[in-house]
């Protein structure tokens, strides 16, 4: 038998999971694991739960939360030799990172998937000593995310930073970095950097347009110092995926990157704030077993064969 802990978040998002719980236990058992439940009590509790779940030697993690929860339940297992598989249930306002493994949005859709759908191992991040899943950002405009009050992400959900970002477009300024990435140099005036793992990141879908799962690469876009009205088009081009065009807009792979500045430039990981320059990336390429829909598997998860 093996054993399942779903670790959720009772706060997150809809706050419906409880009502579904007795379901999804049964669904899981059915499936052939042994199932215990953490409800998080606070803020990072669930790092500690999912630690707790690796030491226990559990095969099966199952986050049912947001994008938060995800990232809480990674910085627990990831620096573990033996991890369990991840499971997720979408349950958040937002939920980019299931989005990008196409999660159905569902409680019994997710469940379903985490009992009969395939295992995918994929990159994650880490900086410094912290761990990400999606992408790790800084620069002034990446102060967004945070900022963004989560009344109303809940209300307009992904919309929710974007207008945030338009409403404090004139206090964006750029800072000087210097950004080496595998042998290469980047230093100058940036609006903003950000290091991508998947293509589904603040609401937006093809941020990241080419993001491969498992290649051992991040994506790293950086936005060089322009105009007020330079921005505007940026992000006008970005709801489209086509901001790589802008001039402005450079964009590289890279599995190890360091970024440092003269100044004071706040981080941002996953959507939360992830301390101050200078960092160090790394891409750990497919550190993580997740549960994914079969067809996801089938479309997006580059095989050795493929020429990986
Ligand atoms: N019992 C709790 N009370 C208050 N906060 C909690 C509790 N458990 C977890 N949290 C915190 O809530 C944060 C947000 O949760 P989560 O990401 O699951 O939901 P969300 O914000 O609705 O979703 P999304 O990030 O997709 O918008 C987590 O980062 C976690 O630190």
């Amino acid at each position: 038998m093996k054993t399942a802990r779903i670790i959720y978040n009772p706060t997150s998002g809809r706050e419906a999971f409880k009502e579904s719980l007795a379901e999804v236990l049964e669904r899981l058992e059915v499936g052939g694991y042994i199932t215990s439940t953490h409800a998080t009590t606070c803020a990072g509790d669930a790092t500690h739960a999912a630690a707790k779940a690796c030491d226990l030697g559990f095969d099966l993690i199952v986050a049912a939360g947001g994008d938060g929860t995800v990232n809480e339940v990674v910085n627990g297992m990831a620096a573990y030799d033996e991890r369990p598989a991840l499971g997720i249930i979408p349950m958040g306002t937002v939920n980019d990172f299931a989005k990008a493994l196409h999660i159905p949005p569902t409680i019994d859709e997710a469940v379903e998937m985490i009992v009969s759908g395939r295992s995918a191992r994929i990159d994650i991040g880490r900086m410094n000593s912290k761990y990400f899943i999606n992408i790790a950002g800084g620069g002034k405009i990446t102060e967004v995310s945070y900022e963004a009050p989560s009344k109303l992400k809940s209300i307009i959900g992904p919309l929710a930073y974007y207008v945030k970002g338009i409403e404090m477009l004139p206090k964006i300024r750029s800072t000087n970095v210097k950004i080496e990435y595998d042998d290469n140099v980047f230093e100058g005036k940036v609006m903003l950097f950000m290091l991508g793992l998947t293509n589904s990141i603040g609401g937006f879908e093809k941020l990241v347009p080419d993001a491969r799962l498992n290649d051992g690469k991040f994506t790293l876009i950086i936005v060089e110092e322009a105009s007020l009205a330079e921005i505007g088009h940026i992000m006008t081009l970005a709801t489209r995926g086509e901001h790589l065009k802008h001039p402005k807009v450079h964009f590289f792979k890279a599995e190890e990157v360091d970024i440092s500045s003269f100044e004071e430039v706040h981080l941002n990981l996953d959507g939360e704030f992830g301390g101050v320059l200078p960092a160090h990336f790394i891409n750990l390429k497919e550190h993580l077993e997740v549960r994914v829909p079969t067809s996801f598997y089938e479309e997006y998860i580059l095989t050795d064969e493929e020429g990986q």
